[in-house]
């Protein structure tokens, strides 16, 4: 594929922000290189320009001609309504990347009815400061090259994993939507703080430094996370105290219910995809 990349975003939202975001800040894209069109709200599309300076506009032919890969970024429910509106300017040299939730690689080839490279991919929110997880699988008309530019692609904005496609169901249930469990908790620990008289300001810094440690040690360390979590639980000690309620709550039973729903709406969104092709082709 030519050099430099262009690439074109379809769809403005949290995702395609923080991938944005993500490759502008290493310098490994320039703002120009990158154009992104949404489906109404012309207010989001100059948002973006004028934090990133990238282009943005609402001429489908033109963002496609001018750009290499194409990053499908909308909802799910609206992936059929968004590749009605770019198929016909699409080729078989442009690489299809689509960061959905659950929709299959072969059910976005039948939309474009015809042999276009496509890359599944799974990132998550961090792609914006390019510490994202993301796992990649690639469609049947892709070929080891069109693998290699997407992972080239997202190693920009974090670490890439290639996995069987199967597989990005859990992923997305894990790491696509992890970063809002870890908030979540974080939300916890706030309230948790002000119910015990610390300042905000002051929990917020002590919370986020835990975590970073936490995660920082998590990776540097050779040692388990249990082995990690026991060396902080001392007999009889607060970490104990406090790790009796988490088990009385199910707590790791709760997360472990969150990541299956998770997984299961993940199938269920693609699902229904398919159901909705299937029942236009039956009315046509
Ligand atoms: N938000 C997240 O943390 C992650 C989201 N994803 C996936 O990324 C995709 C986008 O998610 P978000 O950015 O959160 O959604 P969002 O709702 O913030 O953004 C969706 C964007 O798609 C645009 N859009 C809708 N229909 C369109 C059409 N026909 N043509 C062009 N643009 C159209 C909307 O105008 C909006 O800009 C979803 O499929 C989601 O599963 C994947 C990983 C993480
Ligand atoms: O909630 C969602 O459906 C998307 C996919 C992964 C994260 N956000």
């Amino acid at each position: 594929m030519k050099q430099p990349l262009n690439i074109a975003f379809i769809g403005a939202g949290s995702m395609a922000e923080a991938m944005i975001s993500g490759l502008i800040s290493t310098n490994k894209f320039k703002p120009g290189q990158i154009h992104v069109t949404n489906y109404s709200n012309d207010a989001r599309l100059h948002e973006l320009r004028n934090q990133y300076k990238i282009n943005i506009t609402r001429n489908i032919p033109l963002i496609i001609q001018k750009s290499d890969v194409i990053v499908l970024a909308v909802k799910p429910k609206d992936v059929v309504e968004s590749i009605e509106n770019i198929k016909p300017y699409i080729h078989k040299s442009h690489l299809i990347i689509s960061v959905l939730a659950g929709v299959s690689t072969s059910s976005i080839l039948s939309l474009f009815q015809h042999k276009v490279p496509v890359v599944r991919a799974m990132p998550n929110t961090s792609a914006s400061i390019g510490l994202s997880a993301t796992a990649i699988s690639k469609g049947e008309h892709a070929n080891d090259e069109h693998i290699k530019l997407a992972e080239t692609l997202f190693h920009t904005v974090g670490t890439v994993t290639v996995v069987p496609e199967a597989q990005l169901h859990a992923v997305t249930g894990l790491s696509g939507s992890g970063p809002a469990y870890v908030y979540y908790f974080v939300e916890a620990m706030q309230k948790a703080a002000l119910h015990q008289g610390l300042e905000s300001d002051v929990a917020t810094d002590l919370i986020t430094q835990t975590l970073i440690g936490a995660a920082q040690m998590l990776r540097t360390s050779p040692k388990s996370p249990t082995t990690l979590r026991k060396e902080v639980t001392s007999p009889g000690g607060t970490t104990e105290a406090g790790l009796e309620q988490l088990t009385d709550y199910e707590f790791q039973e709760a997360l472990i219910q969150c990541i299956d729903k998770a997984t299961l709406r993940s199938k269920e969104l693609g699902e229904a995809i398919d159901e909705k092709m299937m029942s236009s082709r039956t009315s046509h």
